[in-house]
């Protein structure tokens, strides 16, 4: 039988990627679009919600679902320790209901958090830029904050002492914003669709990790995947590497 999916945030520029990709899959079946406004109700009868909403609004969303024993793939950023944590509050509740929240879909990304985690430990300093689209609301993005925390973990855990900076004086936002001790530069410029640069330096070499989408189409595998595979995987994940077996 055909997985059925809701799609909400369906009338987004990530929403209708995802209702078409839903769409034109032969194993699963577009069972309701969502938008601002909509009451949410029985999801129209999903198996699974996927959420590409904003951050204001996808707790409350992921919340819901949960309640209604429907599993979540949620795309939208804006999560934090403090919000992650009531979503594993309300799966103690529902402990069949799998919640996937993935800061980026598209494979070269993920794949990209993975590398920068890995070579974190190997160099002096470490900087991350991201550019993307002028119409996204947040900043820096959630993939960026993400591969940020992750090298942090790893520098700490090997013991890498703080990357150097001299500046003394400065205009405000000059060295980007601090996530973890990472600094994380955010460009937003017409053109431009999703875009991550990871730059390691040490003396006498740099090593940069870039990925690009460069249509929302790349993001597509990662959220059927996602939709795919959540109802056997119960609880709360964080990032897709697991469901990519890294
Ligand atoms: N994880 C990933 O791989 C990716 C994540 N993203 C993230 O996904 C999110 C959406 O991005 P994008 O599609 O570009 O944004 P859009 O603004 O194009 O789409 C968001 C949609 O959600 C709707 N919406 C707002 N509030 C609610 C609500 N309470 N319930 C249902 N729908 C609501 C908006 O309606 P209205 O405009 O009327 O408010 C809009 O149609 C962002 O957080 C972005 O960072 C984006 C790309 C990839
Ligand atoms: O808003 C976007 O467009 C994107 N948002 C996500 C993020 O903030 O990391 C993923 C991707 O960068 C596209």
């Amino acid at each position: 039988m055909n997985v059925r999916v809701a799609v909400i945030g369906a009338a987004g520029r990530m929403g209708q990627q995802v209702c078409r990709a839903v769409e034109s899959a032969d194993d699963l079946d577009l069972a309701g679009r969502f938008d601002a406004g909509d009451e949410l109700g029985d999801l129209g009868g999903a198996d699974v919600a996927v959420d590409f909403t904003v951050p204001g609004a996808t707790l409350a969303n992921v919340l819901h679902c949960v309640s209604r024993g429907v599993h979540a793939v949620v795309g939208t950023t804006g999560w934090t320790d403090d919000r992650l944590a009531e979503v594993r509050t309300a799966l103690d509740e529902r402990p069949a209901v799998g919640v996937l929240v993935a800061p980026n879909f598209a494979i070269g990304a993920v794949l990209t958090m993975k590398f920068a985690r890995e070579a974190a430990r190997f160099y002096e300093s470490v900087e991350v830029v991201e550019l993307h689209h002028p119409d996204k609301v947040d900043a820096p993005s959630g993939t960026a904050v993400r591969t940020a925390q992750l090298v942090a973990e790893a520098r700490r855990d090997a013991g890498v002492d703080p990357a150097p900076d001299a500046t003394a004086s400065g205009l405000d936002g000059a060295r980007g914003a601090d996530v973890d001790g990472v600094p994380v530069h955010a460009v937003r410029l017409r053109g431009m669709v999703a875009h991550e640069e990871v730059l390691f330096g040490s003396p006498g070499e740099t090593l940069t990790l870039r990925h690009d989408s460069f249509d929302r189409e790349s993001f597509m595998p990662g959220v059927l995947t996602g939709v795919r595979q959540v109802r056997e995987r119960p609880g709360l994940t964080v990032g897709l590497e697991s469901y990519l077996g890294l």
